[in-house]
């Protein structure tokens, strides 16, 4: 496909080395990631043209990089934000949007839908020493879409934010997914952003890849490092069925039925994704009606794996086509003679299922 991104990539820093070959969908969030170290940061640049790298680069049919040929960074027609967004800080937030605008050709409706979709009305006319870190970042987000970039590059946009800000700005982020227009990669190291973002996934560890598809397949498999670790969580994709008068929202995920109150801003007939923490899963052999546990899903187990800890074992368990995990004492496992292809009861309590 044209529109598609490839890279074949490779450069050398001293101990550590980067090789990769990937070819990522022209549109939506590809997440690329990994811990600290493994060369995220290190891949976006060289996409930049801010690294210099051996291979190939082609965005959207355009060839950025090839042997030789090397497109500088100013030509790439690509927008960053980086952890923390370099504002200049002699303009305001209208001066700084206006500042690339006009450079890219200064279309009036592309400023102004980029105000709108990132409520940047109200601080236009704000210094930007006053602006809060989520504040920022978002003129951070509309000064590099104000230019029209072919590429989004997005390195940790939130890793400097707390809690507050950050939970302010992933809506944000959420609905540029299907209004950006072009491909977005966005570096992160936290499981919960690429839950709530991905559309395809890179794992990259030591430079290398160690897996890439879409997001919500490899979200689902448990044999990656993202499933054994101590934070895993299962990510499913479900459509709102509506609220209740108590708040509670109610979720269809294949044959189940979730309920939790994560889902405001939410309307009926939408897709949403669950994380549920693989530690907030808890197994019974029959379908308790005496417990405050709201959601109780029939599942069949899969797959039993030891963990680092030998106190306790990771099951895999399928929700029809989707899969959950549930992390229990080797003890529990053994009491309730845990075995492959058994049916269970997996118990999730409302407040636990993250949307
Ligand atoms: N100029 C350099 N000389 C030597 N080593 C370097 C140089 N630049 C980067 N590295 C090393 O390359 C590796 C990859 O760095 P990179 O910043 O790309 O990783 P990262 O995955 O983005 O990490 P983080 O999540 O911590 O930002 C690191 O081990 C880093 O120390």
């Amino acid at each position: 496909m044209a529109n598609e991104l490839r890279l074949r990539l490779a450069l050398r820093r001293g101990d550590f080395s980067l090789s990769v070959d990937l070819t990522l969908p022209g549109s939506g969030v590809s997440a690329i990631f990994g811990p600290s170290g493994c060369g995220k940061t290190s891949l976006l640049r060289a996409i930049a043209g801010l690294e210099r790298a051996e291979g190939m680069i082609e965005v959207d049919g355009e060839c950025w990089q090839n042997g030789r040929y090397r497109l500088p960074t100013h030509q790439r027609a690509l927008g960053m934000v980086f952890q923390h967004s370099a504002l200049l800080p002699h303009l305001d937030v209208e001066g700084n949007l206006r500042f690339g605008w006009r450079r890219a050709g200064g279309d009036p409706e592309l400023l102004q839908r980029w105000i709108d979709r990132l409520d940047l009305g109200p601080l236009l006319l704000r210094r930007v020493q006053s602006l809060s870190g989520g504040e920022r970042q978002r003129v951070g987000l509309a000064r590099a879409l104000v230019t029209a970039p072919r590429l989004l590059l997005l390195d940790e946009p939130l890793s400097a934010l707390d809690g507050q800000r950050r939970a302010e700005i992933l809506p944000y982020l959420a609905r540029l997914r299907h209004e950006a227009g072009m491909p977005i990669l966005l570096v992160s190291h936290a499981a919960d952003e690429v839950a709530r973002l991905a559309d395809y996934l890179v794992l990259l560890r030591e430079g290398r890849v160690v897996a890439d598809g879409p997001a919500l397949q490899l979200l689902q498999r448990d044999d990656l490092p993202l499933a054994l670790e101590d934070d895993a969580a299962a990510v499913l994709e479900g459509t709102i069925q509506g609220r209740g008068p108590d708040g509670l929202y109610s979720v269809q995920v294949g044959p189940a039925q979730f309920h939790t109150y994560g889902a405001s801003g939410h309307t009926a007939g939408e897709t949403v994704r669950l994380r549920i923490p693989a530690r907030e899963v808890s197994l019974t052999l029959s379908c308790h009606q005496d417990s405050s546990i709201l959601n109780i899903v029939p599942v069949r187990l899969q797959t039993l794996r030891g963990l680092a800890d030998p106190g306790q074992v990771q099951a895999t368990l399928a929700l029809g086509e989707q899969t959950l995990f549930a992390r229990v004492s080797t003890r529990s496992a053994a009491r309730l003679g845990l075995h492959e292809g058994m049916m269970l009861w997996a118990q999730i309590k409302a407040v636990a299922v993250l949307v």
